[in-house]
């Protein structure tokens, strides 16, 4: 952690909370956000650093919250690219039983450094794979958080319910229900960290209902609930899935969540698109978080997200890039850009604002985390921040600042700070060698892909 006092000073924009005044910037000790400073406001105290950010509009770091890391192996594979969500899971689960430690690390680190380079400071990742080799799969991952210095909510995905049993998975890509839940309670002990300013946690995150049995599902809420940590899993994605359920349970996905244990604020999902009124209504007073991913919704036509109902119920939204095999991009602003089109397709543009998808990008995300301390440039929060330049030739004649980060499509952040420490620098990841790490990756890909 930083310990000296660091001014950003004169920021040209700045998103704040009800639009507070930070015209003056923001002051950031051991690690947090210890003021902020009205126009033409200066620090009471010296400070040891100051960061002259007239340039710069401020925004706090993005928070993602799904993701599938080991998918940007298998980005634009061609056998996929114009195939829903069913057909695309059962082509590309053999391709990724072949995974290897290595290269689940190179994977890793890509979607990282691209999220971080997109200004997202925190991250989920769910990753449900674990053929023989890939035990360590989220220590690989942890590895690779430390190295990089984000913030990730790593779940311990699983899938339990093969081809054999009427699952979609095939037989040797899914594990027994006793060996995921020892994994995941091992995890829970060895890495996850409680509290403020908290840089990984672990979450418990049964893939899927047509990937896992009701047991799993049942044993990990149980567990989740003893050792106080998050549940995630993907719902209502698509109406492949709503059909599973009705002929596998005879319910409908929100009754399936209820009757598994799920239907409570420990819960955020992925997707969420397949919902009726009552559903809504059913989810909203419970408290559970939606994690909207409209570029993986659009591109394999899941579905769109019925954002603002589910918020009016009581619903929390957050925003996230999913997999890299079905958006193929890693990159938190380009999905908050998308967010706000898409979204405006259901809602119209005066209730979809620009200051709408970045609240779900930040404050929302955080919650969906259960991150009080994140997502927000506020006095005590951490600081977590992401500087972008308007110099582009992309931003050429815009006029509102933070309007024009999302219009304008920003895609690279100058500058992204992790607990008041400088990860992203005039646009490079500190002691991240990236040509170097395009050439492993790229790679590592093409051995993955080898044999189909
Ligand atoms: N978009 C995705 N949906 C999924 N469902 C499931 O079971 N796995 C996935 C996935 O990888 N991506």
């Amino acid at each position: 952690m930083c310990a000296s006092r660091i001014w950003i000073k004169n920021p040209q924009a700045i998103f704040t909370p009800d639009d507070v005044d930070a015209r003056g910037g923001i002051i950031v000790e051991n690690g947090k956000i210890s003021a902020l400073l009205a126009a033409g406001e200066t620090p009471l105290q010296p400070c040891d650093t100051i960061f002259d950010a007239r340039e710069h509009v401020v925004l706090p770091g993005l928070i993602n919250t799904h993701h599938h890391f080991y998918q940007t192996l298998t980005r634009a594979w061609a056998p996929v690219v114009n195939e829903p969500l069913f057909p695309w899971l059962k082509t590309l689960y053999p391709v990724w039983a072949r995974l290897t430690p290595d290269a689940l690390k190179l994977a890793s680190q890509v979607a990282m450094a691209e999220l971080l380079l997109s200004g997202c400071t925190t991250t989920s990742d769910h990753h449900y794979l674990f053929p023989e080799g890939m035990e360590n799969a989220i220590d690989v991952q942890v590895e690779v958080v430390n190295e990089l210095g984000m913030r990730a909510m790593l779940t311990r995905g699983s899938m339990s319910l093969g081809e054999n049993d009427g699952g979609l998975p095939p037989q040797h890509t899914v594990q027994s229900g006793e060996a995921i839940l020892e994994d995941s309670l091992r995890l829970i002990r060895r890495y996850h960290q409680r509290g403020e300013g908290a840089r990984i946690q672990i979450a418990l995150a049964p893939c899927s209902p047509f990937s896992v049995t009701e047991e799993i599902m049942q044993e990990s809420a149980r567990l989740a609930a003893v050792e106080d940590v998050r549940l995630h899993t993907h719902l209502a994605e698509t109406l492949d899935e709503e059909d599973f359920c009705l002929a596998r349970f005879g319910l409908r996905t929100v009754d399936y969540l209820e009757k598994v244990g799920w239907l409570s604020d420990r819960t955020w999902l992925a997707h969420g698109i397949h919902f009726n009124v009552d559903e809504i209504q059913r989810l909203g007073a419970a408290g559970v978080g939606i994690c909207h991913c409209p570029v993986s919704n659009m591109r394999l036509a899941s579905g769109i997200c019925p954002t603002l109902d589910l918020e009016e119920a009581g619903a929390i939204i957050g925003l996230g890039v999913d997999g890299s095999a079905s958006n193929d991009a890693s990159s938190l602003m380009f999905e908050t850009r998308q967010a706000l089109y898409l979204q405006r397709l259901r809602y119209g543009a005066k209730r979809i604002t620009p200051q709408k998808v970045l609240g779900w990008a930040t404050e929302g995300s955080a919650r969906l985390l259960g991150r009080p301390d994140l997502g927000e440039i506020r006095v005590g929060k951490q600081a977590d921040l992401a500087l972008f330049r308007l110099d582009d030739l992309r931003f050429s004649g815009s006029h509102d600042p933070l309007s024009a980060m999302i219009l304008c499509g920003a895609e690279s952040a100058d500058r992204v700070m992790v607990g008041g420490e400088w990860r992203v620098v005039d646009g490079e990841i500190c002691g991240l060698d990236c040509e170097r790490l395009k050439a492993q990756h790229r790679e590592a890909a093409k051995q993955l892909v080898a044999t189909f």
